[in-house]
């Protein structure tokens, strides 16, 4: 069984101009409805013992105290607490009291991600975020007096008129804070959202991609010089602080995915539960899904490959072999040799590792990995 589940808060307070995840504006949701059907369905597993939790969103922490409480006691109180490793929940810095910061620490949490995406209020304001500069610094000094270490930023660069100057002030101010993990997106233009409204009306004016692949190798280059590993495309930790709960997705590892909007991966089957609350809480603890895909041996084999790439360390060829059974040179041998070629894989034997390059340029390095047939064995 699984040893991760991912369980998702769907409700923000605002709505970002960027954000295309499974979210609703929080004014007016059935917010205790939502979570004791969450928890139903969260049961019906039978989870006894759990590596990792990860409550993300949506923003978690637009929960009243009470509501968190009850989430935090309804998710650990069947567990083997000794087994857990790692518990995030994802946080926005204006929406952190004091008496959350409270209940947090006094459960099982161990790990605070805050959604921070700039240290720049001008920016914040134009990607249409309410907190600011300032609120960052309270809720991180707050969080560390209630003894949390383990914090985790995010942040999104190549933002709509961003030049390299916030970028590189973003990252000054990152490293001023010296917390142990950061996350750095690269923004993504979505359906769905207001840039995506503008971009179409021409109103949006995004770097071009020599400039985000400028301000992406200043990002790479200024974290490693700090002491920080690069060791996913996205992701920077100091050494014992890579996050365990997001390895198991790259680790293409099973994971239970629990609430609206939720991704999961159980049994070979990848799934999806209902995204609009009403159809979540409509459905029966055993029915949310909308859809369930159940993988074959060519895509568990390309997914393997997409999902541990994005590691730096790469995809290990004997534990590939191990896995699938399968001769990793017949399959891929020639697509590596030419990669190494073109400076997008490190010439490593045993081993398949993207360049900074080849991070870089990820979506080529993916495409080389996918297979025209494989048949079932
Ligand atoms: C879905 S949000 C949930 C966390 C929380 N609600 C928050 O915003 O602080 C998780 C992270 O995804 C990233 N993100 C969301 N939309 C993005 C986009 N269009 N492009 C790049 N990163 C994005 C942001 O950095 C955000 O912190
Ligand atoms: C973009 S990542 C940010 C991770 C964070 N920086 C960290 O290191 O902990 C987190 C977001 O991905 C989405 N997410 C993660 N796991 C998911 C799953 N199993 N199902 C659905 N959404 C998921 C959620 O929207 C969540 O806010
Ligand atoms: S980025 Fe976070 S706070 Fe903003 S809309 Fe998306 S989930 Fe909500």
């Amino acid at each position: 069984m699984a040893n991760a589940a991912y369980i998702h808060i769907p409700f923000c307070s605002h709505i970002c101009y960027y954000c295309d995840f499974a979210k609703v504006l929080l004014e007016g949701q059935p917010v205790d409805d939502y979570i004791d059907s969450l928890l139903e369905e969260y049961r019906s597993y039978g989870i006894k013992s759990l590596r990792t939790l990860y409550i993300g969103g949506g923003t978690p922490t637009v929960l009243t105290v009470p509501q968190m409480e009850k989430l935090l006691t309804g998710l650990t109180q069947e567990l083997d607490l000794s087994l857990l490793e790692e518990f995030t929940v994802e946080a926005n810095p204006s929406d952190l009291s004091d008496e959350m910061i409270a209940v947090l620490a006094k459960s099982p949490v161990n790990r605070i991600s805050l959604g921070v995406q700039s240290f720049d209020d001008k920016l914040l304001q134009r990607i249409g975020r309410t907190h600011r500069e300032a609120e960052v610094y309270d809720a991180i000094a707050r969080l560390r007096t209630a003894g949390f270490e383990n914090i985790t930023i995010d942040l999104i660069y190549a933002l709509p008129g961003q030049e390299m100057a916030t970028v590189v002030s973003d990252v000054e101010k990152f490293l001023a804070l010296d917390l142990p993990h950061i996350a750095l997106y690269s923004l993504i233009l979505e359906n769905h959202t207001v840039f995506m409204n503008r971009e179409r009306r021409g109103l949006l004016h995004l770097p071009s991609e020599d400039k985000n692949a400028d301000m992406y190798e200043y990002i790479i280059e200024t974290l490693v010089k700090h002491g920080y590993e690069h060791y996913e495309v996205s992701n920077f930790s100091k050494p014992g602080f890579e996050s365990k709960h997001n390895l198991t997705y790259w680790d293409n590892a099973v994971y239970y995915g629990i609430g609206a909007g939720a991704s999961g991966y159980l049994d070979g089957v990848r799934y999806k539960n209902y995204g609009p609350v009403h159809h979540y809480l409509e459905a029966e603890a055993g029915q949310k899904r909308v859809n369930e895909e159940v993988l074959s041996l060519k895509e568990k084999v390309e997914e393997e490959m997409f999902l541990g790439l994005r590691k730096k360390s790469g995809v290990t060829i004997e534990s590939f072999e191990a896995k699938f059974q399968l001769d990793f040179h017949e399959l891929y041998g020639q697509q590596v040799k030419e990669l190494i070629g073109q400076g997008l894989l490190e010439d490593k034997p045993g081993l398949v590792q993207m360049t900074d390059k080849g991070f870089e340029l990820g979506n080529e390095v993916f495409e080389a990995f996918l297979l025209d047939d494989l048949p079932e064995k």
